[in-house]
């Protein structure tokens, strides 16, 4: 396990955890108490180090500031440390099977050039009827230690293949963790991964990337009067409209409790402003089944869809928030709606 620590030293990191979260503006939730408990523990160097310079920088953390760190530093850390272990296993495995080939074929050499020698002394032992005394001693000897490495070869054959096995499994692990659980897009992980992998591209030619950032209208209202579990099955329910309708090498992700997002990394804006309505307008036609019987039918159900268009030069965070602002707008301008953020001045892109 990762928190190896005594239930009194533990008890001590939680007085010291909970004064440090009281100090900040970030909400007193998990993420906070596990980055705050590795700063403490002194477990996570690269966390204490990110940690420091941000309140350095910026003062008190708040929510995205712990959120960001707890994805960049936390979350991950599992993940990456199952990849390395694994590569480190399949590494071992590998070198000690090419050895165990490598013995193998200089003994099946050596057991040759045995029989070989065997052949020659025996010839004028045969002659005079009684082949010379501790050959077939070392004939035998010879011919096991060939079995011999013959069956180590084979075991570390098999494991080879289970090294082949497990690397397979640690990366069906990492993929695992890139994913929602109650959607099946990309978490909020895999949307950051692939938003910065699209803007770290070099200054891609042609149109995009377009964000467009998707919000349930209402959604308290509606987990209010059908329970929570329905609204679960509404998320589920968004979450397959947009596995259906986004492919190819653009990324639906369940951005955050009931929003959304989608990459479109080569649309130009007018295509993304088309698929957003197209996206809106299935969402407002949908009904989703409730009731004991499942026979209700419920609808009603809306989303508004803040869009933003790539400007050279801006960071994923800028991207974001101005998605995320035509969405507030959307929201404003009484939802069921797509909206386009505006493009920012020139001299407004940080670079
Ligand atoms: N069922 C369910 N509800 C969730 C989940 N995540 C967030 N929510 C709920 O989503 C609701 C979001 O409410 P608000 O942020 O007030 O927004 P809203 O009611 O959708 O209103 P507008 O966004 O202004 O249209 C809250 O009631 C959350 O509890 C989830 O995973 N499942």
């Amino acid at each position: 396990m990762r928190y190896e620590h005594t239930f009194a030293q533990s008890a001590e990191f939680l007085r010291q955890v909970v004064k440090r979260m009281g100090q900040q503006n970030a909400g007193l939730h998990p993420f906070s108490y596990a980055i705050w408990y590795e700063y403490v523990s002194g477990i996570n160097r690269d966390l204490q180090i990110a940690l420091d310079a941000r309140i350095k920088s910026e003062g008190k953390l708040d929510d995205a500031a712990t959120c960001a760190l707890y994805y960049k530093h936390v979350a991950d850390l599992d993940a990456k440390t199952a990849l390395r272990i694994g590569a480190s296993v399949g590494h071992l495995v590998d070198q000690v099977a090419d050895s165990a080939t490598h013995a193998g074929d200089q003994a099946s050499h050596y057991g040759e050039s045995l029989e070989r020698w065997g052949e020659t002394l025996q010839r004028p032992a045969t002659a005079k009827g009684e082949p010379p005394p501790g050959l077939a001693d070392i004939l035998r000897g010879t011919r096991e230690m060939q079995k011999a490495i013959s069956d180590l070869h084979e075991r570390l054959e098999e494991s080879r293949r289970e090294g082949q096995e497990l690397r397979r499994e640690v990366a069906r692990a990492r993929e695992e963790a890139l994913v929602d659980g109650l959607t099946g897009l990309a978490n909020r992980k895999g949307f950051d991964l692939a938003l910065s992998a699209c803007l770290q591209k070099d200054a891609p030619a042609g149109p995009g990337p377009c964000l467009l950032m998707i919000d349930l209208d209402r959604f308290k209202r509606l987990n209010d009067a059908h329970g929570h579990l329905f609204g679960d099955r509404v998320l589920a329910g968004v979450g397959e409209m947009l596995r259906a309708n986004v492919k190819g090498k653009d990324t639906a992700a369940r951005y955050g409790g009931e929003e959304f997002a989608v990459i479109l990394p080569h649309t130009p804006r007018g295509g993304a402003v088309g698929l957003a309505e197209a996206l809106r307008a299935l969402v407002a036609a949908s009904r989703i089944k409730n009731g004991s019987n499942n026979q209700t039918l419920i609808g009603n159900i809306t989303v508004s869809i803040g869009i933003a268009d790539y400007v050279a030069g801006e960071s994923a965070a800028d991207l974001i928030a101005r998605a995320d602002q035509a969405l507030y707008a959307a929201k404003a301008q009484g939802r069921n709606r797509v909206n386009l953020a505006p493009r920012p001045q020139p001299e407004a892109v940080s670079k």
